[in-house]
């Protein structure tokens, strides 16, 4: 090489090099960094073409289904995939847009997989098949492998895809929680009891890119105040009397790298407010009775059935907490308040009883789905799902009939002119459907209809009901027994 070259080759070198003696910045090629992802033996990529041929397979997707990369390519996706999977690959092909969190099985295993569509300039050329398997052979997400086998997560977790709903409030927060899911922000689930934060807070992360760690809840009202730090962040052996020989690894610790869900999170104590504030500032845990500190990267969604800026307000709740957890709310509506989403969520539940009970189930009598229409559902979809296991006890056919119903909801049946409180307020007694009546059937049935409208009023809640009313709560009982309301 002539010398001026060497010279100018040199020169250029001390410069890429950084003539400020900053070391080179380390470079990892693509293929690097994808097969870091894919050694972990959890990620698996296929990609497919328009027609659906698999052009391209890595990672865990040979291993799940015992077959070489050569044996997958060339083949339909059909032939290996689920119909589901193909239904969501030409929606991907057809729109354009991704398909986040769907559940599936592959080879036995349980696997979460988003559909994204390969674009060469603005034409679809393809899709990309991202999955994501579950511990083998089970569903539930794992924890640390330090973590004893029973304290690891162990719930099966639902994806956005399992939250029934297509009323326009619904619509609204699965859309927000797709969006939210992928960053890291902490969460807050506001509702009443039985809405489905818990379901929520499972999707959100199942759509997270934390969803191959773990997910850890923590019922904030279920324990005692006094075990409720170490349940958070552990303690080592000898840090109190009665506790474990080895000590306990706290739920903080072991959702590192997942997501942490406190449940009830009104019910924390101001003490534990404290802690849980630092830990959210700075992400460090020290177990009881150690100096060790340890940093988790936990993300953070806490739910409630409380108003918690009230608690707020009325200093029960530390504001600065708050806010923390608050960095996003998702408010799910009472199921009063999106009717629409009630037949839907019969089908699922009868779906789901069907496969408890072994039984055939067709659907609900169109009697049965007024009466569902026109209750105020206080429990919410709990109660609803309660409502259709206890009428899968009572059945004798494939139907769910008015009688299979417990007796405040069947009762409801033909009675809308009774709960429109008509009868009353019409200034008639003797109104429509009433004629032939005498006084005392029409004083009865007009004193049913006042308790219906008052337990809808106060949400079917008894005591509030009586004081309503102006009567004794077992007074109210023994109406509720003669009107058969209960
Ligand atoms: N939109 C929905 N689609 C399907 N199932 C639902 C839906 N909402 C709630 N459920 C079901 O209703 C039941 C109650 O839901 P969940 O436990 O999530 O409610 P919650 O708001 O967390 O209740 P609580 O405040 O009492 O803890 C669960 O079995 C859940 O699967």
């Amino acid at each position: 090489m002539p010398a001026v070259v060497k010279i100018f080759t040199e020169v250029k070198n001390i410069f890429a090099g950084g003539w400020c003696f900053v070391p080179d910045p380390v470079r990892y090629s693509a293929d690097e960094l994808l097969q870091s992802i894919f050694d972990n033996g959890r990620e698996g990529i296929l990609v497919v073409d328009t027609g659906g041929v698999i052009r391209q397979v890595a990672g865990a997707v040979t291993g799940a289904l015992h077959r070489t990369p050569e044996q997958l390519v060339g083949r339909v996706l059909g032939e290996v995939c689920r119909r589901g999977a193909l239904q969501y690959m030409n929606r991907v092909l057809l729109s354009g847009h991704a398909e986040y969190g769907k559940m599936d099985t592959l080879g036995g295993r349980d696997v979460l997989v988003d559909y994204l569509p390969v674009k060469r300039g603005r034409k679809i050329c393809g899709a990309l098949v991202r999955m994501t398997f579950l511990s083998a052979g089970q569903p539930a997400l794992q924890a640390e492998k330090n973590v004893p086998r029973s304290k690891k997560c162990t719930a099966t977790l639902f994806t956005v895809d399992q939250i029934d709903g297509s009323s326009p409030q619904m619509l609204d927060l699965k859309e927000t929680l797709l969006k939210v899911a992928p960053r890291n922000s902490n969460v807050l689930i506001t509702g009443e009891s039985g809405t489905g934060k818990e379901l929520f807070a499972h999707a959100l992360h199942t759509a997270s890119l934390r969803r191959s760690g773990p997910f850890v809840k923590i019922n904030c009202a279920a324990i005692p105040d006094s075990l409720l730090e170490s349940e958070f962040f552990g303690y080592e052996e000898g840090a109190f009397t009665g506790g474990r020989k080895g000590g306990q690894v706290g739920k903080l610790e072991q959702a590192h790298g997942g997501t942490v869900f406190l449940d009830e999170i009104a019910d924390l104590s101001f003490a534990l407010q404290a802690k849980l504030l630092r830990f959210i500032q700075d992400r460090e845990i020290q177990k009881l009775g150690s100096r060790e500190i340890k940093v988790a990267d936990v993300r953070v969604v806490a739910a409630t059935n409380v108003n918690l800026e009230q608690m707020v307000k009325y200093k029960k709740f530390r504001e600065d907490l708050y806010y923390r957890l608050n960095v996003v709310n998702l408010t799910i509506p009472p199921l009063r308040e999106r009717k629409e989403d009630i037949p839907a969520l019969v089908d699922r539940f009868i779906r789901k009883f069907n496969r408890t009970f072994n039984f055939n189930v067709t659907g609900a009598a169109p009697p049965v789905l007024a009466v569902f229409q026109r209750y105020a559902w206080p429990g919410n979809v709990r109660e609803l799902e309660n409502t259709i296991e206890r009428a899968f006890n009572v059945l004798e056919g494939g139907v769910i009939k008015l009688h299979h119903l417990p007796a405040h909801l069947s009762s409801l049946s033909g009675q809308e002119h009774l709960l429109s409180g008509a009868a009353v307020t019409d200034g008639n007694p003797a109104g429509p459907g009433n004629q032939g009546m005498t006084l005392g059937e029409m004083m009865e049935k007009t004193e049913k209809m006042v308790i219906m409208q008052a337990l809808m009023q106060n949400k079917g809640n008894k005591a509030r009901t009586a004081r309503a009313l102006g009567v004794s709560r077992p007074g109210l009982y023994k109406k509720l027994v003669k009107h058969h309301l209960i």
